[in-house]
């Protein structure tokens, strides 16, 4: 199993007492398989998705990601498996205004100390299965929004993660482009078999994916009808 949540229990301060963000969830994922999270606002998806991150630890249960268990690890080791095994594709696309299409996936390797020419012909190869071959050289002013986020989530996938985490990917689209990066999403985690899990409050566009689980209060269970 590619990415693992078992039990998952999370609180937040709130005020003298805890509020319970996640309540004994549990989640498992295989690679290639996409799973969509809906929820109404509040509900606790951004959370599943950041515990499932590693960028919170839970007050109880574990997340094992690609078979690591990550109680326990340090915050290096964390920042290591994220950069190694784990994409994240934030609802806003957060590019770099000085830097081409290209240039932004490059960053990705370059951090990751890949040799140029191997982070240019990876970028090149994601640019092309995104649909923007011909925009490489553009900054993102000169993008559209779609665009930008097609940027966005191949940049997530410059290296190689096992997990791909995607929140509220469609939001700031209008509903053609929303489904068109939904298709785009489930098709790239075909191809490069990555273990999706895809946060949205939008279900109309969920035709494609593989599964649909919803969160209520913090648990989690099969979708309701409407
Ligand atoms: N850092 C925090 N401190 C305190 N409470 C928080 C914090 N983050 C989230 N919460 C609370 O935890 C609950 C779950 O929030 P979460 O953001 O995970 O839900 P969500 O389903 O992603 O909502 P949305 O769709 O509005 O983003 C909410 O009641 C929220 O107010």
């Amino acid at each position: 199993m590619s990415l693992r949540l078992h039990e998952i229990t999370l609180t937040y301060p709130d005020g003298d007492g805890r509020l319970t963000a996640l309540d004994s969830v549990g989640l498992e994922v295989e690679r290639g398989g996409l799973t969509a999270v809906v929820g109404p606002s509040g509900s606790g998806k951004s959370s599943l998705l950041a515990v499932a991150a590693t960028l919170i630890t839970p007050d109880s249960g574990t997340v094992t990601v690609d078979g690591t268990e990550t109680t326990g690890l340090s915050r290096g080791e964390l920042a290591e498996l994220r950069r190694h095994r784990i994409g994240i594709v934030f609802q806003q696309p957060n590019l770099l205004p000085s830097l081409t299409a290209v240039e932004q996936l490059q960053v990705m390797a370059r951090i990751d100390g890949r040799s140029p020419a191997r982070a240019r012909s990876r970028a090149m190869e994601l640019l092309d299965a995104v649909g923007l071959a011909g925009q490489a050289g553009r900054r993102p002013h000169q993008l559209s929004g779609g665009q930008r986020q097609r940027v966005n989530i191949a940049r997530a996938l410059m290296n190689e993660p096992t997990v791909l985490l995607v929140d509220e990917p469609t939001s700031a689209l209008d509903h053609e482009r929303g489904a068109a990066v939904l298709e785009l999403i489930t098709r790239l985690t075909h191809r490069w078999a990555t273990a999706t899990v895809l946060v949205t409050h939008d279900r109309s566009q969920l035709t494609a994916v593989d599964r649909v689980v919803e969160v209520r209060d913090g648990r989690l269970g099969e979708p309701v009808a409407g």
